[in-house]
């Protein structure tokens, strides 16, 4: 497959994905970015401030994996480098989806982290947890330094390197998969499970 027939086809399953996600209300305003790794090297990414359920190619750019975009006057995504710890930490992440869920922000701002246990969807995330496993989502407290947060998010990971996505609080959802696919699969499952936990704790 040629370079520019893979960027489209990587933008066309974010697409996809932003449109999926914009219906179920999981990207309202702009909120939300999504990235695929082109290459070693190369990382395609929304660009800041687009609505994500209305996005087109020209609403992707490429950055390496400093988050440096490689087209001048273009600005990635103001969560670049949340998106480049995950490709950095992970050599298996091909892509990365971010969303601000009802479930996601709410269950954020009230807990630590969530665990998740007895779900048949856990089969999903990486390692395929047995549905009986405890699996932990840690939750991050939100900061508008990206560089400081991303560093927390880094040194999480080493010392939790099993960890299969995790929250920002008050604000959002990071998981990835190598694929866009297997990343939006992650995704489902996972606003699944939180919008499951959000409704038991309304019991
Ligand atoms: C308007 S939502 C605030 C920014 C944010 O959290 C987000 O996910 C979207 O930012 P971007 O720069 O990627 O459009
Ligand atoms: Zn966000």
């Amino acid at each position: 497959m040629n370079d520019s027939v893979r960027i489209a086809e990587q933008a066309r399953q974010m697409i996809a994905a932003g449109n999926l996600f914009h219906a179920r209300g999981w990207v309202p305003a702009t909120g939300g970015n999504f990235s695929a790794r082109l290459d070693s090297e190369r990382v395609l990414i929304t660009a800041s401030g687009n609505h994500k359920g209305e996005l087109a190619e020209a609403d992707f750019l490429i950055a390496d994996l400093d988050g440096k975009p490689l087209e001048a006057g273009r600005k990635a995504s103001y969560e670049t480098l949340l998106h480049m710890q995950i490709y950095r930490r992970h050599a298996d992440a091909g892509a990365v989806l971010h969303t601000h869920s009802t479930a996601n922000t709410v269950l954020s701002r009230r807990y630590a982290q969530i665990v998740l246990s007895n779900y048949e969807l856990l089969k999903v995330l990486p390692g395929a947890p047995d549905p009986q496993s405890n699996v932990a989502i840690p939750v991050f407290a939100n900061d508008q330094d990206i560089a400081r947060l991303s560093a927390v998010v880094d040194a999480h990971m080493v010392q939790a390197p099993t960890t299969p996505a995790y929250l920002i609080a008050g604000h959002g959802l990071y998981a990835w998969g190598a694929t866009v696919a297997q990343a939006r699969h992650r995704v489902e499952a996972i606003e699944f499970m939180l919008e499951c936990h959000l409704r038991e704790a309304m019991l």
